[in-house]
């Protein structure tokens, strides 16, 4: 069979302004590139889909004005706005092109690819056992488009609808596109996945029989395009940091409005949608409903829900709104079916999400907001998290799905649970004990009785900061200076040696990620501690950045025309460029680097103030105000941060105890101290800091029962935990809550509401 090619278009010359590229130095020739044609031998490099490289009248160099003007258009539509640019949170994507990425090109040898081991995986792919990875191995990273067209193929649902192939081919293209590669779990892969268990789900008897083609049409898209354009981190994230999508869809099912809009976005952008014209409202509908029931949050309504209808026995499949409804069932059981994937496949999976959980702790972190349980890798671990999840999630909704369907297929999905279950179990309970007896040797070392007092789990594996000389030159009390969190450039780090050791047997050593959340400090010699770096993982290199559209208007506007209340964009125009929103975790420089792509006038202005290094908490101002919900937090953070030293400045005047000069702005490198610090630092602290076990202060105080006393008596910890949470304001962060008394604090909270 042909593949056909998704980039090289014969049917279709899409009018769109051309876009330049410059050689590698300076301006040089321009080469004009111009969607649907051919590219020249050797301009295959990194094009966008659907546009490919040519010289047009070859050998004709272009005049000045000419030149200029290219430069203007090709501002307005660069390769990275046109990459990324139809999507509301996009950010880079694809950090490097894989080699068989030229099979683009070259639609024989994707052919030859496609008759071997593509075949070989796609030939078993109703069966349960299906390693998406595998599939995304075998096709050079572009799982989702082949697995759907073959299954579109397969359903027969290029002939039903008289679809065009090559259309088909754009639309899973863009779709693919939609993912963010850097996610470890919310990609691409994680789309064929749960598509492939969507279409085990709909060979189900119970089901099959009774589907209409476009209710097969609806559910393949809506699983494949589910999770599209996630950026990483969940809802209660974007509605702390005020993302602008959180207001679009006014904090409900935030990011599954945006996932099924986002379809839709691909559906015209394809003009598939002109193919399904006849059928299109009914396909939308069905589109957006299922999506929005895979909100995890609705989940118990929907389990409430099915219990019924199985206890009634009331559900008849010839009702299509029965239909329906088993489809949205089936779409969220596709969404959770990892836990019922054979251990292999189901721990790769639970690895992946666990450490895109753990990524938006990071963010947290960074941006002094308080860390989500579940996404601090300090403080739990991946088989906590699965044990709970598995109990309290994926069973009571798989044991109603195979109390519907009680099938071979759904009593395998039972049992694969349960073994995962039991394993993950028996990984924590070693965990535990582990813990426990590394608090006991601990204990007996400081020689004292175990702590009484509550201690957070696995307080062994928090990151202790590094301490600068300066920092502890300057500490006068036995408190434990903290906590500027050193965070690298995101990699994957391993378990430590000790606990691979106890978990050994379960884990095989190629794990990509960390079992555990995280061990990335270490003890030196020297008493002292040192951050181990983190051994990075090429498959899994994290975001530099997560992005979001330029405006909240412009999204107003894209949602008009998704409803049909608006005049679409014109192609040109249509296009959203692309701006960071959340934290990178890297280094400014190099954010700043990327954050500047946009095309906006007002970006380029400080992108030039950045990078001369001088002070952008300024220069950010009209950032801030101007495009509110595109902060850069390279800049936001700087000036929360200068910010909060103005207010630390001040406060210190009057602070009886003689605190060390203070040193504005916090840079990462520079320490916070504890205890005795003014009160907004203390509030501060709370969001970030941690104790510190192994710190020697903390051993000695934990060894002395007064100063325990002192502590739990209300010392200056307690005291402003008590009062940050009852200064803090809805989802407003805590950091800012401590603040609220500053006019300073005051100002930054407006800015940062906006
Ligand atoms: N193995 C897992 N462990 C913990 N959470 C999971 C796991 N699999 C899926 N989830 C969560 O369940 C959610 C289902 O919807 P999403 O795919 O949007 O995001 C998913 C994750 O947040
Ligand atoms: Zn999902």
């Amino acid at each position: 069979m042909i593949i056909p090619n998704p980039i090289v278009s014969t049917t279709e010359k899409v009018v769109q302004p051309p876009t330049i590229t410059h050689g590698p130095i300076g301006p040089g020739p321009v080469i004009i590139r111009i969607e649907g044609e051919k590219p020249e031998k050797d301009d295959v490099g990194d094009n966008v889909p659907g546009i490919l490289p040519t010289s047009v009248e070859p050998g004709r160099r272009l005049s000045e004005g000419e030149r200029l003007l290219l430069e203007a258009l090709a501002e307005l539509r660069s390769p990275c706005a046109a990459r990324t640019g139809r999507f509301l949170t996009l950010h880079k994507r694809r950090r490097r092109r894989l080699s068989t990425r030229s099979l683009n090109e070259c639609p024989a040898l994707l052919d030859d690819l496609h008759h071997g081991n593509v075949k070989c995986v796609l030939d078993r792919v109703w069966q349960w056992p299906f390693n998406a990875f595998t599939l995304d191995t075998a096709t050079g990273g572009r799982s989702l488009p082949v697995l759907c067209v073959h299954l579109f193929h397969w359903y027969g649902l290029m002939d039903h609808f008289n679809l065009d192939v090559v259309r088909i081919w754009k639309f899973f293209s863009l779709v693919e596109e939609g993912y963010h590669s850097t996610n470890p779990y919310h990609n691409a892969i994680h789309a064929t996945d749960v598509t492939q268990a969507m279409h085990c789900f709909l060979q189900e008897k119970k089901i099959r029989e009774h589907l209409s083609p476009l209710e097969i049409l609806s559910a393949l898209i809506a699983a494949v395009t589910h999770d599209l354009d996630h950026p990483g981190v969940n809802q209660p994230f974007l509605i702390a940091t005020s993302n602008h999508l959180a207001a679009l869809y006014s904090n409900t099912s935030v990011l599954e409005n945006h996932h099924w809009r986002s379809a839709i976005g691909c559906l015209l952008e394809s003009h598939l949608a002109e193919e399904v014209a006849s059928v299109r409202p009914e396909l939308e509908k069905q589109i957006a409903s299922l999506i929005l029931a895979t909100d995890i949050t609705r989940q118990q309504e929907f389990l409430a829900q099915f219990k019924n209808y199985l206890d009634g026995d009331s559900l008849d499949m010839r009702r299509p709104e029965h239909r329906h409804f088993i489809l949205q069932i089936a779409l969220k059981c596709a969404d959770i079916s990892n836990p019922c994937r054979p251990w292999e496949i189901s721990k790769k999976w639970s690895l992946k999400v666990c450490e895109e959980f753990f990524r938006q702790g990071d963010y947290e972190r960074q941006l002094n907001l308080p860390v989500t349980n579940l996404c601090d890798r300090f403080s739990t671990s991946v088989p906590k998290i699965q044990t709970g999840f598995f109990r309290f999630v994926v069973e009571p909704l798989y044991i109603e799905w195979n109390r519907f369907l009680n099938t071979p297929l759904s009593q395998t999905l039972m049992r694969h649970l349960k073994r995962n279950q039991t394993k993950w179990e028996s990984l924590q309970q070693q965990e535990v004990s582990e813990e426990t007896r590394t608090e006991i040797s601990e204990a007996e070392e400081a020689g004292s009785d175990p702590p009484t007092e509550p201690q957070p789990r696995r307080l062994s594996l928090l990151t202790v900061p590094r301490f600068t000389s300066k920092a502890s030159d300057h500490r006068r009390h036995s408190v434990p200076i903290s906590m500027t969190i050193h965070l690298q450039p995101r990699r994957e780090s391993l378990p430590d040696p000790q606990r691979r050791a106890t978990l050994g047997p379960m884990l095989d050593e190629d794990d990509e990620l960390s079992l555990v959340s995280s061990c990335s400090s270490v003890r030196s010699k020297s008493g002292s501690y040192t951050e181990e770096r983190p051994v990075s993982s090429e498959a899994l290199v994290p975001d530099l950045s997560i992005a979001s559209m330029t405006s909240s208007g412009e999204a107003q506007r894209l949602s008009s025309i998704l409803q049909g209340n608006a005049i679409p964009l014109a192609p040109q125009t249509g296009r959203l460029t692309r701006q960071q929103t959340f934290p990178p975790l890297q280094q400014p420089t190099q954010y700043v680097r990327q954050r500047y792509l946009s095309a906006t006038g007002d970006m380029r202005g400080s992108s030039s103030s950045d990078s001369s290094g001088g002070d952008r908490c300024g220069e950010t101002k009209p950032l801030l105000t101007k495009e509110k919900e595109n902060v850069d937090p390279t800049d936001a953070m700087k000036c929360i941060r200068k910010q909060q030293s103005q207010v630390l400045w001040k406060r210190r005047k009057s602070e009886p105890v003689g605190l060390p000069p203070y040193e504005a702005p916090v840079t990462s490198t520079s320490s916070i101290r504890r205890g005795s610090v003014p009160a907004d630092t203390a509030t501060i602290l709370i969001a970030t800091a941690r104790p510190q076990r192994g710190d020697e202060e903390r051993r000695k105080r934990r060894a002395s029962k007064k100063s325990l006393r002192r502590r739990s008596s209300g010392g200056p910890e307690t005291f402003r935990q008590k009062e940050a949470s009852t200064r803090r304001r809805g989802s407003l962060p805590i950091e800012f809550g401590g603040l609220t008394s500053s006019a300073s604090g005051r100002n930054l909270k407006d800015t940062m509401r906006h």
